[in-house]
């Protein structure tokens, strides 16, 4: 990692394929850390079909066009969990370099929500806390990890 961006799946070979390459658009991604007052947090595992299917994420999904952050993630999180959610609170940002996009993920905390969840695209979901057991975790979510660490003074692996 540096300066703040996380390169996916190796950083030299993809920096000499782009030496003479325009700089790619960000795609931004509102994502939904579910929280519960034990402190797990919800895991998802991301749809068959989708880049990195079966990894483990935070619920969430791209930006549509005229779209903030906030109403991103309502209807992201009304699309895949049935749920319509209180207040988000903005926590942290993180760019992300995959070979298929690079991202900007704006993590957001929510500690309330209505409805029961119900994993409409046919997802696998896990509430979880340190260290994370479900596994593999997608790239772009394991910064989460650290950060969850750090607030709870956690020391050792953050996930499996
Ligand atoms: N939802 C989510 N996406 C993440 C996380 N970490 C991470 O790197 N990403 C990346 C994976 C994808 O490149 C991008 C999210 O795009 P997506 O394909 O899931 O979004 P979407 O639901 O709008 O997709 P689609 O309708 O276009 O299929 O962000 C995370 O914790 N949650």
């Amino acid at each position: 990692m540096s300066n703040g961006l996380l390169v996916a799946d190796g950083e030299r070979a993809r920096e000499d394929l782009r030496a003479d390459q325009a700089p790619r658009s960000v795609v931004d991604v509102a994502v939904g850390v579910l929280m519960q007052a034990d402190g797990q947090f919800l895991l998802t595992s991301r749809p068959e079909g989708k880049v990195y299917a079966g990894y483990w994420e935070f619920p969430g999904g791209k930006l549509e066009a005229g779209e903030s952050v906030e109403q991103a993630l309502r209807r992201e999180l009304q699309e895949e969990l049935g749920i319509t959610i209180g207040e988000a609170q903005a926590w942290k940002t993180q760019m992300v370099d995959y070979p298929h996009a690079l991202v900007r993920l704006h993590f957001c905390k929510v500690w309330d929500w209505q409805g029961e969840l119900q994993m409409r695209e046919a997802q696998s979901h896990a509430w979880q806390t340190l260290p994370v057991a479900v596994t593999p975790v997608l790239p772009g979510t394991i910064p989460v990890l650290a950060w969850f660490a750090e607030e709870r003074q956690f020391t050792g692996a953050t996930h499996a």
